[in-house]
């Protein structure tokens, strides 16, 4: 049986839709704001895999609340990982590429330094070094920019402003992979199975939707294919000011999931389409 911590998020509800007889622990059933009842949740479920799906993920939010997005970012997987290393299992853990520093514009590959901009990489980064300091079996997913049908994110967003507006101005200096929670999911699942036979291939690894764009393109995608007409105005990220700092450059070097699972860098323009589909958008003819 595979465990997943989440229920609601956009990654764990496409959990859901493909391995609807897993265990989902929520927020009442596992608060990540206290690692130990996670852990405790993990040992009293004895699953076979866990999937780490939760965390705190406003980004501007966490500014103000690092200390409980650490807690919930950082301690919670933490402790997760050390649950799931007595009990031999694969561990499955989410990050990001807000671990970066966004510096240059060469793709970051797995190994590459270090250096989050704000609260939220940090938080985030602090999971990714305890789950692995534990060193039992486990992947840690450094993914980008995840939309979904469900949930808040850059699509649903869009869809809201293009409606009411004629223009938008969206940054178009920080650039990156657009990544459906529902490819996150089927890439995490094949990958806990993949790790139960090969714990060799333990390690952190990075998955994003191909090509890269800025969010600005991506806008224009979004509004293209849901025959929104909303114009999209270029803008550099200092003219749209946030509490946190946001990386340019989210390009992922995704080459070594290909070679130790086979898994490829989705399409994400025709993830697009299926999210759209599923939110009764008319796709373009
Ligand atoms: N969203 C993005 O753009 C990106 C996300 N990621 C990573 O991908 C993973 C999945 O993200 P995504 O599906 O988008 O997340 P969402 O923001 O859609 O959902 C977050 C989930 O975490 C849960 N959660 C938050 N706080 C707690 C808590 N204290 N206890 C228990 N559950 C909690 C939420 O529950 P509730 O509904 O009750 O609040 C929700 O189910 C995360 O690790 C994230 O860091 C990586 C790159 C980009
Ligand atoms: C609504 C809007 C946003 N933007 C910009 C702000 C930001 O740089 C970009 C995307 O906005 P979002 O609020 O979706 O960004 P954000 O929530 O920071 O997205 C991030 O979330 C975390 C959880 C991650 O891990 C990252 O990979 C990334 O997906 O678009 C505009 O330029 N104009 C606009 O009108
Ligand atoms: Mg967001």
């Amino acid at each position: 049986m595979i465990l997943v911590f989440g229920q609601t998020g956009q990654v764990a509800r496409e959990l859901a839709a493909r391995v609807p007889e897993a265990l989902f622990l929520g927020r009442d059933a596992a608060d990540l704001s206290d690692p130990d009842a996670c852990a405790a949740a993990l040992r009293a479920a004895a699953p076979s895999a866990v999937i780490n799906a939760a965390a705190y993920t406003a980004v501007d939010r966490a500014e103000a609340e690092e200390d409980l997005a650490t807690r919930i970012n950082g301690a919670a997987p933490g402790a997760m990982a050390v649950a799931a290393a007595e009990l031999g299992v694969p561990f499955v853990h989410i990050s990001t590429d807000y671990v970066f520093d966004g510096a240059g514009t060469a793709p970051f590959a797995p190994d590459a330094p270090v250096g989050p901009l704000g609260a939220y990489g940090r938080s985030k980064l602090a999971g990714e070094e305890a789950v692995r300091a534990v060193g039992g079996v486990h992947a840690i997913l450094r993914t980008s920019w995840v939309v979904s049908a469900h949930g808040g994110n850059f699509v649903k967003t869009m869809l809201r402003l293009g409606a009411e507006r004629d223009s938008l101005s969206i940054v178009a200096d920080q650039v990156g992979g657009p990544t459906a929670a529902g490819d996150i999911a089927a890439a995490c699942l094949k990958i806990a199975a993949r790790l139960a036979a090969d714990p060799g291939k333990s390690g952190t690894y990075h998955f994003a939707g191909a090509p890269d764009v800025s969010w600005a393109d991506f806008a224009r995608e979004i509004f293209g294919q849901a025959g929104l007409d909303c114009a999209v105005t270029d803008i550099p990220s200092a003219a749209y000011p946030t509490p946190a700092r946001r990386p340019h450059n989210s390009r992922l070097d995704c080459s070594s999931l290909q070679a130790a699972f086979g898994i490829a860098r989705p399409d994400w323009a025709e993830s697009l389409s299926g999210i759209l589909r599923d939110l009764g958008h008319t796709p373009r003819p």
